[in-house]
């Protein structure tokens, strides 16, 4: 594997990007920086200015104001068309020639990347086209078009990949592919910034996140720091052993806010698993509650608050904002 100058430096680095599309700030002062091998998830409400980001960070369009250095270029710079040789690229919708079979449109992008055309029948082998490799694109399917959208964004070996809700279409065994070459090309030393609405998916599946809202960086971390900023309950679901006594319900209550509690708990006679309590329990609580749990209950699911919980509290602060 080459040494790339830029590869000891963070491979994107945005330092108060701006961008107004007439009136409309589309972006509006966004720092961050994605470091080099990271999975990074970049999410955000229709508008909120993601796409805009992805063709400035490919210098497609460029900033009002601020500055983006992309693989060790500012995106201005003449330097900057060198660098993008190394940058992959899957926008949000896929369009190519409908007339082609599917190796001949990867051929067609290999060409205009100045990559070789000989791993073009491999990399449809990788993404599931393999034995579509020679049929019309008029003839695919949505989640084959995004399969053969990947395939020309993985051309050339890209050491940073831009992917702008790249599962759109596929079907389960299909987004799990999907993750599975992404983390080979990690292996590999790429790095990786991708846009879903999905958030369940990528949530388990991204190192770091940034949440844009109305042009602006909400929050930037890890899901674990982006929960310890935002303490939302988690939700505690136990099976009660029977003939509870009611303090030991009292000491539940105080400790979080009981959504469901099956009342019949308080009966000797309940068959055993009959006895169910969900439980909404502040963060900072989680443990007394559990250790409160731990003697009556025979059984607990915990569960953190989800990204998409996060996300929208996010979304409720940034209405109550404007
Ligand atoms: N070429 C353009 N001309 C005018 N306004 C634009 C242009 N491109 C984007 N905008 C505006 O900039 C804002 C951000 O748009 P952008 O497409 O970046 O959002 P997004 O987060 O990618 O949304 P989505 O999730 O719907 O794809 C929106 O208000 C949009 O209308």
């Amino acid at each position: 594997m080459p040494n790339f100058p830029d590869d000891a430096a963070d491979p994107v680095q945005l330092l108060d990007v701006r961008r107004k599309f007439g009136p409309v700030p589309a972006l509006d002062g966004v720092s961050l920086t994605v470091r080099r091998g990271e999975l990074f998830g970049l999410i955000g409400h229709n508008g909120a200015g993601k796409s805009t980001l992805f063709k400035m960070m490919l210098g497609l369009i460029q900033p009002s104001g601020g500055m983006l250095r992309v693989l060790g270029a500012d995106t201005r710079s003449a330097a900057f068309r060198n660098a993008r040789t190394r940058i992959g690229y899957l926008p949000e919708n896929f369009v190519t020639y409908e007339n082609l079979s599917g190796l001949e449109v990867l051929y067609l992008f290999a060409d205009l990347k100045n990559a070789p055309r000989r791993g073009c029948a491999a990399l449809l082998e990788r993404v599931g086209l393999g034995d579509a490799a020679g049929r019309r694109v008029h003839g695919y399917s949505k989640g084959m078009r995004q399969r053969l959208g990947l395939a020309q964004a993985l051309l050339g070996e890209p050491r940073l990949l831009f992917l702008d809700e790249p599962t759109n279409g596929l079907d389960p065994a299909g987004i799990a592919d999907f993750y599975a070459i992404l983390h080979e090309l990690r292996g590999r030393g790429a790095t990786i910034v991708i846009t879903s609405h999905i958030l369940a998916e990528i949530q388990q599946r991204v190192d770091r996140l940034a949440i844009l809202q109305g042009g602006r960086l909400a929050a930037l971390g890890t899901l674990g720091e982006l929960r310890e900023r935002q303490p939302l309950p988690l939700r505690i679901a136990a099976t009660l052993r029977p003939g509870l006594p009611a303090c030991t319900l009292d000491s539940l209550r105080s400790l979080g806010l009981v959504l469901e509690m099956n009342e019949a708990t308080l009966d000797a006679k309940l068959p055993p698993g009959a006895g169910r309590a969900t439980i909404a329990c502040p963060p900072e609580r989680k443990m007394q509650l559990l250790a409160a749990l731990a003697p009556v209950a025979s059984g607990l699911d915990i569960q953190e608050p989800t990204l998409e919980q996060l996300f929208l509290g996010y979304g409720d602060a940034h209405a109550q904002a404007h």
